[in-house]
């Protein structure tokens, strides 16, 4: 029996551009290449470092590149779903819009490759390291999590996979090869990225009308975990540790509170430029502090947070600062994804009720952005056009930053319905109270026919603008359902 290779995780789509015929192979092939693929990469953190064993188990990248993964032949160019005529979601001119069929073939072609890999990894004597394999482990991830059926959402779905290949692209890497291994850190990317956090809440707080305006604003910085055994992770955090201390240097007053800290050392020395500037490190939320925050930047879990509960300490800093954002209403910034969000599903939070007030997408947002309500900036400048190629993001449709800015706020979709919806409103409630005025004056003052003229035409504008809004208001959700 032939089957498609992806049929195993997610029903094959009918009416969609099936796989090249060199992807099907047998079911009980199939099966076997997948066992051997997860227990080959749940045996790597227990063979020992440095052995031969291990050394070949980390060669799968070596099949990787043997496969033509992102080649054209794999079905992305000329694919065409159904649904892409809808509109374009308002973040689709710079998010990647990659059809969700050829995303699919292409995360069959990774499963391929994967599966493919185990046979390398028994028999190749290529050397690779182990974060490597990792690092592309989690290409291949977020490439299948896309691998659904199509929805009209499909242009950020690669988003997550657009970063986690950002951030293994070598030469992004300040610490290339330490003890032989290259770790797919990504120093360089997450100090754009912080930077572009600190310059998004300076633009936020310097438009927010404090109560002591005079006053130096105070940035409480919530850092996610760094430590998970084999796998380095926490770079969420990481943007944090870097944003508080670009903060500082923009005149602000800075705190963070990082209490699972990273024992690598980037992220040690990250630590130790933030002591150096006197920001005070706490290991919990100061819910109880006199210390007034303006805001508080969640930079706890980004989009590697799995869904399935939060895990303390994080589960009840995250109930904090909701308390925080309501008890001083300081403005809560989430850093690339809301924590406690899932990646593509959104809120996840249940009962704390987790909903920034501004929300930085890094690179480009991610599916749940079409959640939030509220500022919405996009950061992180750093995406390189090959790269933005492949993702088919075009140069023409990047966001235009101005300058040497590292951030833009961008229209939020939700809150620009909201905002019509109020314009809407006004507009009824101003025609109404003209009315009721223009027969006020032409029964008391005919000479003044000039004014309401005037009113007239800027009536008759203003109603022509509701009108079209309306069209296209009604136009776009009839077609996204
Ligand atoms: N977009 C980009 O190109 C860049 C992104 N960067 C940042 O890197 C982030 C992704 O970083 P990582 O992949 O390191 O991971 P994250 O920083 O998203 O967090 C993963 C950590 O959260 C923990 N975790 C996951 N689920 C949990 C749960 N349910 N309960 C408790 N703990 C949980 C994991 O154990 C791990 O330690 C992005 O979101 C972004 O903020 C930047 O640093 C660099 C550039």
């Amino acid at each position: 029996m032939l089957v498609y290779p992806g049929s195993v995780f997610w029903p094959r789509p009918t009416g969609r551009p099936r796989p090249p015929q060199a992807l099907k192979s047998s079911f009980f092939v199939t099966i076997l290449k997948y066992l051997l693929t997860y227990i080959s990469f749940y045996l790597l953190p227990i063979v020992p470092a440095g052995t031969e064993r291990r050394s070949h188990l980390i060669s799968c990248r070596v099949s990787w590149k043997c496969l033509p993964v992102d080649s054209p032949s794999t079905g992305r160019a000329g694919d065409k779903q159904p649904g892409r005529g809808s509109p374009p979601h308002p973040y689709s001119s710079y998010a990647p819009s990659s059809g969700a069929a050829a995303t699919r073939l292409n995360a069959c072609v990774s499963m391929k490759a994967l599966s493919v890999s185990v046979f390398f990894a028994v028999t190749s004597p290529r050397r690779l390291p182990l974060s490597s394999a990792f690092a592309q482990l989690n290409i291949h991830r977020h490439r299948l999590k896309s691998a659904r059926p199509a929805t009209s959402n499909d242009m950020e779905t690669d988003a997550a996979a657009l970063d986690a290949e950002l951030m293994s692209t070598p030469g992004f890497s300040l610490e290339q090869r330490v003890d032989s291994q290259l770790r797919a850190l990504s120093a360089q990317l997450m100090e754009l990225a912080g930077l572009s956090v600190a310059e998004a809440v300076y633009d936020v707080l310097s438009g927010h009308e404090g109560k002591e305006d005079q006053r130096k604003k105070h940035v409480l910085l919530v850092c996610g975990p760094g430590r998970l055994q084999h796998v380095h992770k926490g770079n969420n955090g990481g943007d944090g540790l870097v944003a508080a201390r670009h903060l500082v240097h923009f005149g602000f007053d800075a705190t963070i509170v990082y209490p699972k800290r990273s024992p690598k050392q980037h992220f040690i020395n990250l630590v130790k430029q933030c002591e150096d500037l006197d920001i005070p490190i706490l290991d919990d939320v100061p819910i109880d502090s006199t210390q007034r925050f303006d805001s508080v930047v969640d930079a706890i879990f980004g989009f590697s947070f799995r869904s399935g509960g939060i895990r303390e300490p994080f589960a009840t800093a995250i109930v904090n600062l909701v308390e925080l954002q309501k008890k001083q209403d300081a403005v809560l910034v989430s850093v690339d994804v809301p924590s406690g969000w899932d990646v593509d599903g959104g809120d996840l939070t249940g009962g704390a009720n987790f909903h920034p007030d501004v929300l930085i997408s890094l690179t480009a947002p991610k599916l749940s952005a079409r959640q939030f309500v509220g500022r919405h900036y996009i950061g992180g400048r750093f995406l390189p056009p090959a790269l933005a190629q492949r993702y088919n993001i075009k140069f023409y449709q990047m966001p235009s930053y101005a300058g040497c800015k590292q951030s833009i706020e961008v229209m939020n979709a939700n809150q620009d319905r909201a905002n019509w919806a109020q314009a809407y409103q006004d507009y009824l409630n101003e025609k109404e109270s003209g009315n009721a005025r223009k027969e006020e004056i032409s029964c008391t003052d005919s000479s003044d026919s000039s004014r309401v003229d005037e009113e007239e035409d800027w009536a008759a504008a203003y109603q022509a603008y509701c009108e079209e809004k309306e069209k296209e208001f009604f136009e776009n959700t009839a077609n996204e359902n």
